[in-house]
């Protein structure tokens, strides 16, 4: 067994430094076990999880396993490690990867931050992988930094939107129960056919469900399960909860899911995750003025307009900076009134610089100008605002996809007015899109 990067037995806290915001949520976290475990008559139980990474990701046809297949620049299951880190009662995250890929595992954990991550030699099928992550957490000895659990949570690496709630509830129906898993409606009516390619019967679809993952199970049951499973089964089975009522007479408990907890298979599958992901990261966007004289009119036209453009957007005004980055806002608006120099928006840059809010997200800032032809001319205001490009290259190679706007600023407030509900479009597309090919431009509205 591998270990993950020093200090991987640390505190729940993934990624960036984001003390205030993270260890709130991991003081709330840590106790919704606790109460909920009250609530269902019994005490916290130490719980770690597997995650099968060992697979190879025939059916998406790339050359990379899906696991590491990038989205928004970072790989798929970077973004499950960190949804389950969040989770600050799962003490450790044991990942079944394959020998050719350790390396680039490691990396990844290096990377992103992750914490809590133990490493393990993958097996040929899924539930090899899965069994030699049981292996690790049953060999109970002092001298290891794995001990075993009294529930062990099972979830696939390429399903990255696993929320704390399903965990929670699987966990707590596992003590319970023995074991459970997350179920969805089925899509499709599942059929059989026979061997000439006919139908030979059809199931009802309303009496049967889609297995999905979450599963979590009292270690002792499952891990016998495997004990005793055939080499048929760890060949060809593809279910956990079936072997725990197989070999360990479990019946598991079967807890409704969310929609979000597909699991990513086929290439359009990526495309999915993506637009997912994004729209997360776009529902809070700052504006921050240099101004709060009489032009301050104009941040507030253009925050009503942004407020059209963007469903669901919460948009602050960047008195306190700091917090709006503890609080994990990936989105800003740099709006420059008074002058075309880059002040404010060089100080967002260091300010999100120092954060290291950008690590996990690539993060949108884009730097509005104005142009008021009677006050300053066209070529002399572009050569300012093109320095955005310098600017916007630095900023890249800290996941920080830096845009400008030069939104033209005419004395008649009906013409006003169009120029910023234009420049509040150009600003919802940057990012909603979040397009590294946009990196730099100056838009014009
Ligand atoms: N030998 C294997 C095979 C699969 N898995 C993991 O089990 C999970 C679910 O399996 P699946 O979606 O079938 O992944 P792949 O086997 O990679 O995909 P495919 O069947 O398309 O080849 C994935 O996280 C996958 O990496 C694993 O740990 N070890
Ligand atoms: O679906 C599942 C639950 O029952 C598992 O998550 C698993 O993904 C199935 O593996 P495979 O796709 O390799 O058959």
């Amino acid at each position: 067994m591998e270990s993950g990067p020093p200090g991987g037995s640390g505190p729940a806290e993934p990624g960036p430094r984001l003390r205030g915001w993270r260890g709130a949520d991991a003081a709330a976290s840590a106790s919704s076990l606790s109460r909920f475990g009250a609530e269902a008559g019994c005490r916290a139980p130490a719980v770690a999880a597997v995650l099968p990474a060992g697979g190879s990701g025939e059916r998406m046809g790339v050359p990379t396993p899906k696991q590491f297949c990038p989205i928004l620049e970072r790989p798929l299951i970077s973004y499950t490690l960190q949804a389950l880190e969040r989770v600050s009662w799962i003490k450790d995250i044991v990942v079944a990867v394959t020998r050719e890929n350790m390396e680039t595992m490691k990396g990844i954990i290096q990377r992103y931050q992750h914490k809590r991550i133990s490493l393990v030699e993958a097996g040929v099928t899924r539930h090899r992988s899965i069994f030699n992550g049981l292996k690790v957490l049953a060999e109970d000895q002092p001298s290891r930094r794995l001990s075993k659990p009294e529930v062990v949570i099972i979830h696939d690496a390429v399903r990255p939107f696993v929320e704390e709630d399903v965990l929670l509830k699987v966990v707590t129906a596992a003590q319970e129960h023995g074991a459970s898993g997350a179920i969805r409606p089925l899509v499709s009516t599942v059929i059989s056919p026979s061997a000439d390619s006919c139908l030979d019967h059809s199931l009802e679809r309303a009496r049967h469900r889609a297995s999905e993952m979450p599963q979590a199970f009292l270690f002792d049951v499952i891990y016998e399960a495997y004990q005793q499973c055939s080499d048929y089964d760890l060949e060809f089975g593809t279910e956990c909860l079936h072997l725990a009522l197989k070999y360990s007479h479990i019946k598991a408990k079967l807890v409704e899911g969310s929609p979000d907890l597909w699991k990513v298979t086929y290439k359009r599958d990526l495309y999915a995750a993506e637009s997912i992901i994004k729209e997360r990261i776009s529902q809070q966007v700052c504006i921050i003025m240099d101004t709060k004289e009489d032009e301050e009119h104009v941040g507030r036209y253009l925050e009503e307009m942004l407020k059209t453009e963007l469903n669901h957007v919460k948009v602050i005004s960047g008195q306190d900076l700091q917090q709006i980055i503890l609080e994990q806002c990936y989105s800003f608006v740099c709006v420059n009134v008074m002058t075309s120099d880059f002040e404010e928006t060089q100080r967002l840059l260091n300010m999100l610089e120092e954060s290291n809010l950008s690590i996990l997200y690539p993060v949108v800032v884009i730097s509005v100008h104005f142009l008021d032809y009677e006050s300053v001319p066209f070529g002399q205001k572009m050569e300012k605002v093109m320095q955005v490009r310098e600017f916007a290259k630095e900023a890249k190679k800290r996941n920080i996809l830096l845009s400008g706007l030069l939104i033209y600023f005419p004395q008649e407030e009906q013409k006003l007015r169009e120029s910023l509900r234009q420049g509040a479009t150009i600003i919802a597309a940057l990012i909603k899109e979040r397009n590294s090919g946009l990196i730099g431009q100056l838009l014009v509205a």
